[in-house]
């Protein structure tokens, strides 16, 4: 599907389910000094050709103005005229839609994310046993036990891209950047925000946790 047969009514929509779900983040306080990017996916998902809209680069997103927002490729580039610059972080989105085929990919940082994916470093993902909300991902099994990722934050971008390619787990919808933040993604916005909360309250879990245990 081309850019130009996608309908303006879809598109309309994902940029009206953007800006909703980028209020509520922020009054959440998910976007603290311009960090953060969010993006939706527009028309039929083919790993070949697809597009999203994604948050300009390096904009105060706890507010909201004519151009928080462009369209681009599964390149990342700008699929219409526009000054915009689209997220610093565009690639990763586009990697994790070519692998995942997924709807929405939402990124924030807070301090139990950032905290608990160093206190991990050492062994590349955080251990999760048992707790409630791994049912937001659809795992469904008694004392399920999980492990989220967690790859290098390279300041180069497109040097991150490999380590997502190679660390994605299809059944865990999130990956962590080592003191960075958060990705979470879903088949449409409101599972990517399921999942992005599911996330954040097992982050506070396991932090709570192991400080109550002295870990190390
Ligand atoms: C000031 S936060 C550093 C960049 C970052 O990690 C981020 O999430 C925001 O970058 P963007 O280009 O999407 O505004
Ligand atoms: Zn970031």
């Amino acid at each position: 599907m081309t850019f130009e047969q996608i309908t303006t009514e879809q598109k309309q929509k994902a940029l009206a389910d953007l800006r909703e779900v980028k209020e509520l983040f922020a009054s959440r306080g998910w976007f603290p000094g311009t960090s953060g990017n969010l993006s939706v996916r527009v028309g039929d998902f083919d790993p070949e050709q697809f597009h999203f809209a994604i948050t300009a680069s390096g904009k105060d997103k706890t507010v909201h103005t004519p151009e928080d927002y462009l369209f681009v490729d599964k390149e990342g580039k700008a699929v219409e005229a526009t000054k915009l610059k689209p997220s610093a972080e565009t690639l990763i989105h586009c990697e994790i839609y070519r692998q995942t085929g997924a709807g929405a990919i939402f990124h924030v940082h807070t301090v139990f994310n950032s905290v608990i994916s160093e206190w991990f470093w050492d062994r590349k993902s955080v251990p999760v046993d048992g707790v409630e909300l791994i049912k937001a991902f659809n795992i469904w099994d008694e004392e399920a036990h999980i492990d989220i990722p967690i790859v290098s934050n390279f300041a180069n971008i497109p040097q991150i891209v490999p380590e997502v390619t190679e660390r994605l787990q299809p059944e865990i919808p999130g990956i962590l950047l080592r003191k960075h933040g958060i990705y979470a993604w879903g088949a449409n916005p409101f599972e990517a925000k399921r999942h992005l909360e599911a996330f954040e309250f097992i982050f506070e879990y396991v932090y709570r946790w192991e400080l109550l245990n002295g870990r190390k």
